[in-house]
């Protein structure tokens, strides 16, 4: 007689999609044109209002209001060279000498766009003492205008730091005084403490903006109604993708074939429209969403699933990366292995005529580097081996993802994607690799705990308390320190990467958004909390009304 050994799986407590088959048959576009039309008469006024401003030095600042309101609105896709030609001129005429008003936001705004406008103008806002001058606080505006600016500091930037304690201190007095504040500004003071501009989805900013704007009494009702119908012209466009990835994503049946996966279809798509919402980057956004969702379904195979000798096998196939390998795997594995290979094989005749085969063929690489980091993982959780913070960092990183997921973000962008911005993403250049540290130390911040029920890679936090002998409570204060110290380095390093479009580093800046607002407080993608529910609503159901 022989007994078969039961096998022992490191499966997880799922939750199932929350959206069932919602976005699935949403697939039938609107007819938009009249809609279009009336954009297109909204946007010649925007466009003259930008040209005139720029023409007369006086209206400076006013120009500089004007792009903010147009970016927060979501609306600056309309605008792209508007925008780039006038902040350019800006930046020839003043350097780093702004002597206009709101300089908050001339240093936001040029900094965002990669110019490295010099941050010792704020010296102005202190007192001979070396202070913040306590009369800052009499303007609420301003104090919020420089600590959204804070955010687009770098290392060393000490005037920046402080001006960050200084507003963060006034601003949460100010936002619970009630005789200061009517309910729209105190709302607005808190949504900016808990997420400045500078860390928000434009998509999100400009839901919330949308609302707030309309609400003051000087809003411009071109602008307004130019947001509103723009937002549901891309609503449109959205939810016929999210059909198509969600089809993609039925037809694998995970529910069924593969019961141990997250089913996050959804989610990735969100993930993706973080990353990039203008209707040019449709295809880069559909790949994205089905590289996020197979990535989802690779690493519950390796977290939640196969057995070590089982995850050897594909970590092997996946080296060879050839379909004949399929035979080598046990069953379940063949459709995660297949859906790997067919999403990649797919994007290939596109990717040659894009001519970025270089940037797709590296792309296939930093998976299979993504991949074999997994496999490390479980050799060591094999070994019951807590890493140095050190060594997790070599391992954790690279499945911080960074490579992998911000090469898929470029594939299907089209035209932007230069021979020089390949030369640079085929490097892992520092902001990939910013990407995959802040990816890994949000996730880890985030989940944790859940991750302790069961047989799991150690987080960085197990490995620092076990490194330095210190409480969760100090680990935890040390790993937010590292979050804040990569967005400096992000901050840095999209100033200096000047050989790159622009548009290429956002989509970096953007893609860390999302990361943030996921695992900011909790693993919203593993488990989809109210706030991100009703934001998917808002983005991909209900059409906004004008
Ligand atoms: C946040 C992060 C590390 C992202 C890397 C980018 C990436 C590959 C994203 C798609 C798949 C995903 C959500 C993995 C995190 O799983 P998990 O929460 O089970 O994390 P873990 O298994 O890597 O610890």
């Amino acid at each position: 007689m022989s007994f078969k050994q039961e096998v022992i799986r490191p499966v997880r407590n799922l939750l199932p999609s929350v959206w069932g088959d919602l976005f699935l048959n949403n697939d039938k576009k609107a007819d938009l044109g009249e809609i279009e039309q009336i954009a297109e008469d909204l946007k010649e006024q925007v466009r003259k209002d930008i040209i005139v401003a720029l023409g007369n030095q006086k209206e400076h600042t006013n120009l500089l209001k004007l792009i903010d309101t147009i970016q927060r609105l979501g609306i600056s896709y309309y605008f792209e060279e508007e925008i780039a030609n006038a902040l350019q001129r800006v930046y020839e005429a003043y350097g780093d000498d702004w002597n206009g008003d709101n300089i908050s936001i001339w240093f936001r705004l040029l900094r965002q766009h990669g110019f490295h406008v010099s941050c010792d103008i704020f010296n102005k806002y202190k007192d001979k003492h070396g202070a913040f001058k306590e009369s800052l606080t009499n303007d609420v505006e301003e104090m919020l205008e420089l600590y959204e600016a804070t955010s687009l500091r770098i290392q060393g930037e000490v005037v920046l730091d402080e001006a960050l304690d200084f507003t963060r201190t006034h601003l949460n007095d100010i936002a619970k005084d009630p005789l200061h504040n009517n309910s729209i500004m105190s709302t607005h003071i808190q949504e900016a403490l808990e997420t400045p501009l500078h860390k928000r989805i434009p998509r999100l900013e400009a839901l919330s903006y949308i609302r707030f704007y309309e609400k003051q009494a000087s809003h411009d009702e071109t602008l307004l109604k130019l947001a509103k119908l723009g937002f549901n012209l891309l609503q449109s466009i959205h939810k016929s993708e999210l059909s198509q990835v969600s089809k993609w994503w039925k037809d694998i049946d995970a529910p069924k074939n593969l019961p141990y996966v997250r089913d996050r279809i959804v989610e990735s798509y969100f993930w993706a429209c973080g990353v990039y919402s203008e209707p040019k980057y449709s295809l880069a956004r559909v790949f994205f969403a089905k590289v996020t969702q197979t990535t989802t379904l690779i690493d519950d195979t390796y977290d939640a699933y196969g057995t070590y000798e089982e995850l050897e096998l594909f970590t092997e196939a996946v080296e060879r990366w050839s379909l004949t390998c399929l035979d080598m795997l046990p069953e379940y594995m063949k459709l995660v292995y297949k859906t790997l290979l067919d999403l990649y094989q797919e994007m290939e005749p596109i990717m040659e005529k894009e001519e970025i085969t270089p940037l797709f063929n590296r792309s296939k690489e930093f998976m299979i580097e993504f991949i074999k980091g997994y496999m490390i993982e479980a050799k060591w959780v094999k070994e019951g081996h807590i890493p140095t913070t050190d060594e997790h960092a070599s391992i954790a990183f690279v499945t911080g993802g960074g490579g992998v997921m911000i090469s898929s973000c470029y594939l299907g962008m089209g035209e932007i994607i230069t021979n020089e911005a390949i030369k640079w993403a085929v490097t892992e250049p520092p902001l990939f690799k910013a990407c995959s540290a802040i990816g890994r130390l949000l996730n880890d911040i985030a989940s944790y705990k859940k991750e302790r029920e069961r047989e799991h890679f150690p987080s960085i936090v197990e490995c620092y308390k076990k490194q330095y002998d210190v409480t969760e409570e100090y680990a935890i204060d040390m790993v937010h320190k590292q979050i804040e110290d990569v967005w400096k380095d992000i901050n840095r390093e999209s100033l200096i990467c000047k050989e790159v479009p622009r548009r290429l580093i956002t989509v970096v800046i953007n893609y860390v958004r999302t990361l943030y607002y996921l695992y900011k407080y909790n693993d919203n993608f593993s488990e989809v909390g109210e706030d991100m529910k009703d934001h998917i609503k808002a983005l991909f159901v209900h059409a906004m009304s004008v």
